[in-house]
């Protein structure tokens, strides 16, 4: 990687964390964020060009942005998005510029941050351009394992009252993290893993009031990126009584998010490949949404085609990725009936 030089990219100083200041030594020139879209667009017809590729993804491994302002006249239509960029607006951020470069260059476009880059009207520009768009955030660790064993414990009747999500790590991402608007963009798409869980069981939860849930995150350089996370999970049980999880994790930060990067881009490339019909559809054969929610495994707050459900279990979203993939090469999906091992058919 050491031998691999970034190409220039784009600085907006208001949106991530001030002490990354002395890293923006690699930039496009000016200020103009047309001329940065339109830089950004050359850069993705040149690599297409120079690789002979059928199809570029674009995939934002970088920094955590804060939160962009989402409102009328800025961003909630394709057409604000393209003239906020001509007008240099502030509220438009770099991962705004290079969502919006990659839909226009016909390049699919994942956030692997936490930051909503997907804002209303880009999601409108990549279904207008039939491009897809995923997001938002890598689940590699503390979340990862939240998302199963929160629902094995909601599955099995035991429900969580309250869970508390430490963790330290000493990486340039902690490094970013340790502002508040950067943290608060994290903190946002690790709180809501649990919602689908506790919505999925009225009887632990009536009145579907959600668990105390607190995350926490401290930069500590000496740590590197060995990331230590610290979970406490406080259960109501039989009999009023309470059952108590803590766990200590160890998560090498960069070694379990590349895996993702290779299955979100090898994933949404396979995607850009199936094509369905149905009798309703007259024969015709569609591509899946723009937005695509099947990546969602991969993903702390998944982005999901509008009206459509959020779904962060983790058998769940593995259950639906794995039994696509059975329909697409043929296979009858397994239904886990096993009918046959307790019953003579
Ligand atoms: O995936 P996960 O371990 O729940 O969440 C992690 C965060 O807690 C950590 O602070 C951040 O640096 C990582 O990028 C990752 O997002």
């Amino acid at each position: 990687m050491e031998k691999i030089v970034p190409k220039p990219s784009i600085y907006y100083p208001d949106f991530i964390a001030s002490n990354q200041e002395n890293r923006a030594n690699n930039l496009i020139p000016g200020k103009s964020k047309k001329a940065h879209l339109e830089h950004i667009r050359k850069d993705i017809r040149e690599f297409k060009d120079k690789h002979g590729l059928e199809a570029v993804i674009v995939l934002w491994t970088a920094n955590t942005e804060r939160y962009t302002e989402v409102q009328s006249g800025l961003n909630l239509t394709a057409e604000e998005v393209l003239a906020s960029i001509d007008s240099n607006k502030e509220e438009i951020s770099p991962s705004n510029i290079f969502a919006v470069a990659s839909i226009l260059e016909g390049a699919h476009y994942i956030n692997g941050s936490p930051q909503n880059t997907l804002v209303p009207g880009i999601v409108v520009l990549a279904e207008k351009k039939g491009v897809f768009i995923g997001g938002d955030d890598f689940k590699s660790g503390q979340t990862k394992i939240k998302s199963a064993l929160a629902e094995f414990l909601v599955n099995s009747g035991l429900k969580p009252e309250s869970i508390v999500s430490y963790n330290h790590l000493g990486n340039n991402d902690g490094k970013n993290l340790s502002e508040a608007r950067q943290f608060r963009s994290k903190e946002i798409s690790k709180s809501s893993v649990v919602d689908d869980m506790v919505a999925s069981n009225q009887i632990l939860y009536p009145d579907g009031k959600k668990p105390d849930h607190v995350v926490v995150i401290k930069y500590v350089p000496f740590v590197g990126d060995s990331k230590r996370a610290m979970d406490e999970y406080v259960c109501s049980i039989f009999m009023g009584g309470l059952q108590t999880i803590a766990m200590h994790n160890t998560c090498e930060d960069s070694l379990l998010a590349t895996p993702l990067i290779l299955d979100l881009t090898i994933i949404t490339e396979l995607c850009s490949r199936i094509k369905y019909t149905s009798p309703s559809n007259d024969g015709k054969f569609e591509s899946f949404n723009s937005v695509l929610s099947l990546l969602s495994l991969l993903l702390k707050a998944p982005v999901v085609p509008q009206g459509t459900p959020v779904t962060n279990a983790f058998n769940r979203q593995l259950s639906s990725i794995t039994k696509l993939l059975t329909v697409c090469a043929g296979i009858s999906s397994d239904n886990d009936l096993q009918l046959e091992f307790f019953t003579k058919l």
